[in-house]
């Protein structure tokens, strides 16, 4: 089942990929996962920008007929939550309520993750990442949910002190990540949440909803609300979340689109080379 849905099918990584085939910051990591994103056809042809490729149609696995539906569902109810969290996130920081909704993609998506628990006296480093350090990049915002009982640990966020924290598990609570763009947006008040998932002795679900922002944006147009945050504090990062691969902070690329599929070549290795071949190379070099 799992291999019929297999995310190398993909050309718009989505689709199930296996423990250990995906890495973060170099090393792999220990989960499993299915990537599902907003139901959507695939338009690219030659000649348009190559991260429209990333837009495209789910894998169903047909031994769940009934995941289609939910799926679906849950992903327009998370759009729904989000741009009201957004208008609140405006006003927060005194923007009008829309401000921040015209960043949005028409493309969302959601990952149903699984960690396997780690055999006792498993303790090498390498073992031990479900998911190594980053800050997100699929999304503007994310709202993960932790799906296993609340005793069931293994997500920590990094603190200003530079400190790795517990999220404690609560039922009927989403947990939210600020996401790349939004820390670039926001010219560093709002710094990305930087984070990391522990393989334990038990296993672990999450379901982490990630909402999408417009593959066309520019670097340009994401810095436009620069001059409103200039009166705000930047925000405080230890050095470690400073170094984490951000390619669109540190100004490598001109469009989120670009940056989102590099980063999702280096995180999937085989669809970059069956699918993208003309920027594999240079996407697998560009270490920062
Ligand atoms: O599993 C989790 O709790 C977090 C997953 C995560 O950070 C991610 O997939 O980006
Ligand atoms: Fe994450």
């Amino acid at each position: 089942m799992k291999q019929a849905i297999a995310l190398e099918n993909s050309p718009h990584f989505l689709g199930y990929s296996g423990t250990g085939s995906e890495s973060t910051g170099g090393q792999s990591d220990q989960r499993e996962q299915v990537e599902f994103a907003t139901e959507l056809d695939a338009i690219w042809q030659e000649g348009m920008p190559l991260y429209e490729r990333l837009r495209g149609p789910n894998q169903w696995p047909e031994a769940f007929p009934e995941l289609r539906k939910v799926v679906n569902d849950y992903v327009q109810a998370m759009a729904r939550l989000g741009e009201t969290f957004l208008g609140l996130v405006a006003q927060a920081l005194s923007l009008s309520p829309e401000t921040l909704l015209s960043f949005l993609s028409d493309q969302h998506r959601l990952k149903l993750v699984h960690y396997p628990a780690s055999k006792p006296g498993d303790t090498g480093a390498a073992s031990a990442q479900g998911v190594g350090p980053h800050k997100d990049s699929s999304g503007w915002w994310t709202f993960l949910l932790q799906a296993s009982p609340p005793e069931v640990k293994g997500l920590q966020a990094l603190n200003k002190a530079g400190q790795w924290v517990d999220i404690p598990v609560k039922p009927g609570t989403f947990v939210v990540n600020i996401g790349q763009a939004f820390e670039v947006v926001t010219a560093g008040v709002c710094k990305a949440t930087t984070h990391r998932v522990l393989s334990g002795l038990q296993e672990r679900y999450s379901v982490p909803f990630f909402q999408g922002v417009r593959r066309d944006l520019t670097r340009t147009e994401a810095r436009a609300l620069s001059p409103h945050f200039a009166s705000f504090e930047e925000g405080i990062e230890p050095d470690q979340a400073r170094e984490i691969d951000s390619a669109f902070l540190h100004g490598k690329y001109d469009t989120w689109g670009e940056t989102q599929l590099r980063t999702k070549i280096r995180s999937h290795r085989d669809n970059g080379r069956i699918f993208y071949p003309e920027v594999f190379e240079d996407y697998i070099k560009d270490g920062n």
